[in-house]
């Protein structure tokens, strides 16, 4: 079986000025001592006029947090008003970009189609794209969830070869349970990443579909990630708000790691 390295991505949202973003990485270096770095990877992912300042502070203090941005536009440059590319990203040092938030969806009308053209530019830049999934609380009580999420996964890799889908973290966001302190169970966490790791072994194979990893969204915070990510197929999390507070997330992600707390 693959090893997965879990991978804690803290979406800052649209929070924290360029100041307010030093300090908070500065928080969470000094929280997170390196040793924990090799059993987790940690990333934030701050608003676009945060990422040099954030760049700036990691290559100079040569912290092994990584950095990425919360989304990007499908189109490498060109009259795209208030659009930001790819290769800007990848000039900037971001490792990944979050593609198809239900943010994105549903306040941007981003569909599919969109989805998928932008997680083939960040892939095309060398940026690794966190596809999010996820339903609404009304396909969960029709019982239509995993459908859902299967098709969302499908439809946003399109195109992709298999060594490419290798290159892709998924992210599995209910969205009832975004920002709304109501945490999906670690067995409603666990079945439907455990459908989305069987439907991608079904279309690329066993070996891509085992060494993709599957992260679980939705009121993260260091008293539920540790049953989280005990289940078979969560490779970690994409914490939202408690990626705000620099000793909470250092405490979150000391418990992927599997402890011992800083
Ligand atoms: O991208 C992060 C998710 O939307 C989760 O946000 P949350 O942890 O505030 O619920």
């Amino acid at each position: 079986m693959a090893t997965r390295q879990p991978l804690i991505a803290g979406n800052w949202k649209m929070n924290l000025n360029h100041l307010e973003a030093i300090a908070l990485v500065q928080k969470i270096a000094f929280a997170l001592p390196e040793k924990y770095f090799a059993k987790v990877e940690v990333a934030v992912l701050p608003p676009f006029t945060d990422i040099r300042s954030v760049q700036t502070l990691v290559d100079g203090d040569k912290l092994l947090l990584r950095y990425g941005a919360q989304d990007l536009s499908p189109h490498d440059s060109g009259a795209h008003t208030g659009d930001v590319s790819g290769p800007m990203l990848a000039k900037l040092g971001c490792t990944y970009v979050t593609v198809g938030h239900s943010e994105r969806r549903e306040h941007h009308g981003e569909d599919d189609d969109l989805v998928n053209r932008k997680v083939r530019a960040a892939l095309k830049h060398g940026i690794t794209p966190i596809l999010c999934v996820g339903e609404q609380l009304e396909v969960r009580e029709q019982g239509g969830h995993v459908e859902h999420c299967n098709s969302q996964l499908i439809a946003g890799l399109k195109g992709l070869k298999a060594e490419q889908v290798r290159d892709v973290v998924i992210a599995y966001e209910p969205v009832w349970a975004i920002g709304t302190g109501r945490v999906a169970t670690p067995a409603d966490a666990q079945e439907v990443c455990a459908a989305l790791r069987a439907r991608l072994a079904e279309k690329y194979g066993d070996e891509i579909a085992g060494g993709v990893r599957i992260l679980y969204g939705g009121s993260v915070k260091s008293g539920n990630i540790g049953d989280l990510v005990k289940q078979d197929d969560v490779d970690g999390a994409l914490v939202g708000g408690a990626s705000l507070d620099g000793e909470e997330f250092a405490k979150l992600c000391a418990l992927a790691a599997g402890g011992p707390l800083p």
